[in-house]
């Protein structure tokens, strides 16, 4: 597992800002947001539509450029997409005329190198796709198209994987299923994961900590550790204190699209 100096947290967003050129003019995305992730925690945020969360996301990727600060991967500053970053969006942008297996191989076609087949294998065996290797993506249901494209972005080892509300597409079983799921390839393997939610529970459910950000423009508002012990029950996410911590981030997303200027403010649940 590569992970960054013991004096750099695995990613830092420094005063990160964002401003689109648009034809009706300027539109700031992001303003001055920093957060620091250190590695192999989960980290998931929160905010309101259209406060700046997927700029953001794509701005670590290094597919998006700031207009002003810098996101810094093991504390080099990045300046375009980089191969220890893997990134899973809402669609599974599975490649229609590819079977599974090929889709998975396409991107270290791209590269010109080889995958670990092995480790694409046990992947394939730990989301449950172990024999689909030769189904395409319209005899995979929405579950199993998502599950592939995890495989896809974990199956090039990357050591932080970027999750742009992955499961927003999918029904509230399947999308619970998925949550174990991810949880589960952590702690088989932890990496570094920030996840982009509009479930609170979700969030709630998944992360070391929760960041919320203001209405648009998009500045971290508030963040939250989640400190219950994993693997997460559904006893745990049913507890008094998951429902009061649930309620806390709605009136923080609420509140924040008529407040932007709350300061930060950590709270922690402890775990049971
Ligand atoms: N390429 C672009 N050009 C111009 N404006 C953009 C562009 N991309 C995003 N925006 C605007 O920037 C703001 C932030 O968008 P972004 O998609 O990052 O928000 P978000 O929090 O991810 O939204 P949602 O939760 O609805 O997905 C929005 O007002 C959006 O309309």
């Amino acid at each position: 597992m590569k992970t960054g100096p013991a004096s750099h947290p695995k990613l830092a967003v420094r005063e990160a800002s964002k401003v689109y050129r648009t034809a009706s003019g300027d539109l700031v995305a992001l303003d001055r947001c920093s957060i620091d992730i250190q590695a192999n925690q989960i980290v998931s945020i929160v905010g309101p539509s259209g406060c700046g969360k997927t700029t953001l996301l794509w701005s670590m990727s290094g597919l998006h450029r700031l207009s002003s600060g810098e996101i810094r991967l093991d504390g080099k500053v990045i300046t375009g997409p980089h191969p220890d970053i893997g990134l899973v969006f809402q669609e599974a942008n599975l490649l229609p005329w590819r079977n599974l297996d090929a889709n998975i191989a396409f991107p270290f076609e791209i590269k010109s190198t080889r995958p670990d087949r092995a480790w694409i294998d046990h992947l394939l065996q730990r989301v449950g796709l172990a024999g689909f290797g030769g189904k395409f993506p319209r005899e995979l249901s929405g579950g199993m198209q998502q599950r592939a494209s995890i495989v896809r972005a974990l199956s090039l080892k990357p050591s932080v994987l970027l999750m742009d509300e992955p499961f927003g597409a999918l029904d509230s079983f399947t999308r619970e299923e998925m949550n174990r799921l991810v949880e589960e390839i952590w702690l088989d393997r932890p990496t570094t994961i920030v996840f982009i939610t509009h479930s609170i529970e979700e969030a709630i459910f998944l992360s070391d900590r929760v960041i919320v950000m203001s209405a648009r423009p998009g500045r971290v508002a508030k963040e939250y550790e989640v400190l219950f012990a994993r693997p997460r029950s559904l006893e745990i996410m049913a507890t008094k204190e998951v429902f009061d911590l649930q309620n806390a981030i709605k009136l923080d997303i609420v509140g924040g699209r008529t407040s932007q200027k709350q300061a930060p403010l950590r709270s922690a649940v402890a775990g049971s």
